[in-house]
């Protein structure tokens, strides 16, 4: 009966992208989506879709005729079908899953896919030569891999390693080749006293001829591809969090599969003082991992954790000493490296895919808040009072 059930599916699968749901050709726009959805982003990319080249199997397709049914006509309105009218009961399931997801979001999440989609579909193959593939631009990144540990090391330790532009780049362009790459296991970490002091502040100092909204419309996109590919990397990814972290880099360690501090490492997500709100899936992460009051303090509030509260709280795996963290770090990760890597692959996927497109819309709606805290008043001046050195955290 499954065999059967799932032949069915595939036959009706494949032809679900030449379906009539699709719209005439508009031409999808590829720059980095729009942070608000229109009918006509929307229509691109249901015209998108076949423009395809690879297939992008049966479950993805199900995913998106449930969305293009939930943005088009709202949540499930028909009858199940009949449990032996296989093909109807697998769309009306994914259909009905999505619950009371809203028209716009579902639009925004049909969207996000397809773009997604696209763009893997254009990213060069594992076999593609190296310099075919972006490597970080500047020193402030170091890519290393041995022992199958790719090590992704932030490297501006004079500026306690604050994230500048290039550095989310290059960042997301070593995350896409490490997922390719022959290591088993991806690492980040800092280099000096810090982990990571958050993004550099002095990214809002130029304005670009847009204006103010422009450079928030900008910073939506580039934050949004950055967590998501964290979101979607497919190996094992650690944190190994050599010093004190604050904002973004303490957000996405709840995307990581395990999370090392030394005991001097602090966890500190000061957004209200800089008039801005949370992101990396922090909004949804956070009160799952520590429970909601916990995550209101951290999150609204700012409170600052300890590596002991963090880890008491679930945001951290383990804390070492200091003076032993690097041994004791490095000697683990070595010994996890020598584990089955399909298997570690695939059981990460099941860990992590049912939540996958929950953090998606997570993201979006993360970016599309922060684009507009960013043009707010208290935001501006919160950084301004930064960078005329009034401010520290
Ligand atoms: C597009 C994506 C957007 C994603 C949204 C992300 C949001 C966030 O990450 S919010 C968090 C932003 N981070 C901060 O607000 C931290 C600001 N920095 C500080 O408060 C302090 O520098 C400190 C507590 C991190 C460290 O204090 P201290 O030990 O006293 O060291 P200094 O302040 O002297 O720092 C040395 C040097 O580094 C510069 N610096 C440190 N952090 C940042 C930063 N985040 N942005 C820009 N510059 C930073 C600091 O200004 C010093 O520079 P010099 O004076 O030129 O030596």
């Amino acid at each position: 009966m499954a065999g059967l059930a799932g032949r069915l599916a595939r036959r009706w699968c494949s032809g679900l992208l030449r379906s009539p749901l699709q719209v005439p050709a508009l031409g999808l726009h590829m720059g980095g989506p729009a942070m608000r959805t229109s009918q006509k982003d929307f229509n691109n990319a249901v015209n998108q879709v076949k423009l395809l080249k690879e297939d992008p199997g049966n479950e993805v397709k199900l995913k998106l005729y449930a969305l293009y049914k939930q943005a088009t006509e709202g949540p499930c309105n028909v009858p199940k079908p009949g449990v032996l009218d296989f093909i109807n009961k697998t769309k009306w399931d994914a259909w009905n899953a999505l619950g009371s997801l809203s028209k716009e979001a579902a639009r925004q999440n049909y969207v996000d896919l397809v773009s997604r989609l696209s763009a893997s579909s254009e990213s060069p193959s594992p076999e593609a030569p190296a310099a075919d593939r972006k490597q970080p631009e500047s020193d402030t990144l170091v890519v290393t891999s041995e022992d199958g540990i790719t090590t992704i090391r932030l490297n501006r330790p004079t500026k306690k390693n604050a994230l500048t532009n290039q550095m989310y780049h290059d960042i997301m362009a070593a995350l896409q080749a490490a997922s390719k790459d022959e290591s088993v296991i991806t690492v980040l970490t800092g280099s000096g006293d810090y982990y990571c002091s958050g993004n550099d502040l002095t990214n809002f100092a130029s304005v670009p001829p847009g204006g103010l909204e422009e450079m928030a419309r900008r910073g939506a996109v580039l934050l949004r591809d950055f967590v998501n590919c964290f979101i979607d990397f497919p190996k094992p990814l650690v944190a190994v969090v050599n010093g004190p972290a604050v904002g973004i880099s303490v957000t996405v360690l709840g995307l990581f599969d395990v999370v090392y501090a030394t005991d001097r490492a602090t966890f500190h997500t000061p957004f209200s003082h800089l008039g801005q709100s949370p992101e990396g899936c922090s909004s949804y992460t956070f009160p799952k991992i520590m429970g909601s009051s916990k995550a209101a303090e951290m999150l609204i509030f700012g409170k600052k954790l300890t590596a002991q509260e963090a880890c008491a709280q679930g945001l951290v795996t383990e804390v070492f000493p200091d003076g032993t963290f690097q041994k004791e770090v490095w000697a683990r990760l070595k010994a996890y490296s020598k584990l089955p890597p399909n298997t570690m692959r695939i059981s990460k996927q099941i860990i992590r895919n049912r939540e996958r497109e929950t953090l998606h819309t997570v993201n979006a709606e993360e970016c599309r808040v922060l684009r507009e805290r960013w043009q707010s008043d208290e935001c501006m001046n919160a950084i301004a009072s930064f960078l005329s050195r009034k401010a520290k955290l």
